[in-house]
């Protein structure tokens, strides 16, 4: 699917990001659409990471921060919105599972209370519902008062995609989700993010090609040139892996460089 006729969930215009003097990346313009699945692929260093959290202000945690350009969700600049406000509507799933210290329920329970949701029934509804979404529901069921950490590492994977899924974000943004799984566990939470096209917004670093492939609609390739990442194709799948514009693309997407 082409989804450059949907109108953009998220746009960054003329986005650079740099830690102290060095740049990460630069004047990076890209429209994420609405529903649609996207990939960020490129080679190591140039500014994958860094891209994805600008987008939910994470990204100004680390002290040497500066940024310029814009970046919209739908129309509004994410730097007007309040952070919790922002990250509730833009959730984001770490390349290692990182539950919270806590109970399987309390992992999907401490968010909907800080986000203001506070009747029991109302929230055992959406524990089970944000479970049954990930596949979890059955698995864990019988044990929600366990620890997070004693489940497996896939199961931890979705229950993280299970709590970020619980305060109904607009879009989700993953960072290499399934490169710390087992293979099972991959194709598990792979097969997750592509049930999920059409209902939310996904932006996914990803390292494997064929992974991106598989699961994407739209693909935009990073690359570091004069020592910054750089934004050098964007398009939709078919485009970017069958019909490059750019020689770089069409090297990397082969296997020749990067
Ligand atoms: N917190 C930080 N402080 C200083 N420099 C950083 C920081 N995070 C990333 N960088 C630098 O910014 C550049 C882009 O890094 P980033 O991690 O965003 O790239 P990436 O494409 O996601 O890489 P990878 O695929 O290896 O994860 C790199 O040169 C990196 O060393």
């Amino acid at each position: 699917m082409n989804s450059a006729s949907q109108p953009p969930s998220m746009q960054t215009e003329r986005l650079s990001l740099n830690y102290g003097k060095k740049p990460a990346f630069t004047d990076v313009s890209l429209a994420i659409a609405s529903g649609s699945i996207t990939a960020l692929i490129g080679p190591s260093g140039c500014g994958k990471t860094s891209f994805l959290t600008c987008l939910n202000r994470l990204a100004e945690l680390t002290p040497s921060y500066q940024i310029s350009g814009r970046i919209l969700l739908g129309e509004q600049d994410v730097q007007a919105l309040d952070t919790i406000s922002l990250r509730r509507r833009v959730g984001m799933l770490f390349q290692k599972p990182n539950p919270f210290p806590l109970s399987i329920i309390r992992n999907i329970e401490f968010p909907l209370r800080e986000h203001g949701v506070k009747k029991r029934d109302e929230i055992d509804r959406r524990v089970e519902d944000v479970l049954r979404d990930v596949g979890l529901w059955d698995e864990v069921k019988d044990r929600l008062s366990a620890s997070a950490f004693s489940l497996s590492g896939g199961q931890q994977q979705r229950l993280c995609l299970a709590r970020a899924l619980a305060l109904k974000p607009e879009v989700l943004l993953m960072d290499e989700p399934c490169s710390a799984l087992d293979p099972i566990s991959s194709e598990a939470v792979e097969d997750l993010i592509t049930s999920m096209r059409g209902r939310y917004t996904l932006l996914v670093v990803t390292h494997n090609l064929a992974q991106a492939k598989r699961i994407a609609d739209d693909v935009a390739l990073f690359w570091v040139a004069e020592g910054s990442g750089q934004l050098i194709e964007s398009g939709s799948v078919n485009q970017v892996f069958e019909a490059p514009q750019h020689p770089l693309t069409a090297a990397y997407v082969n296997g020749r460089r990067g």
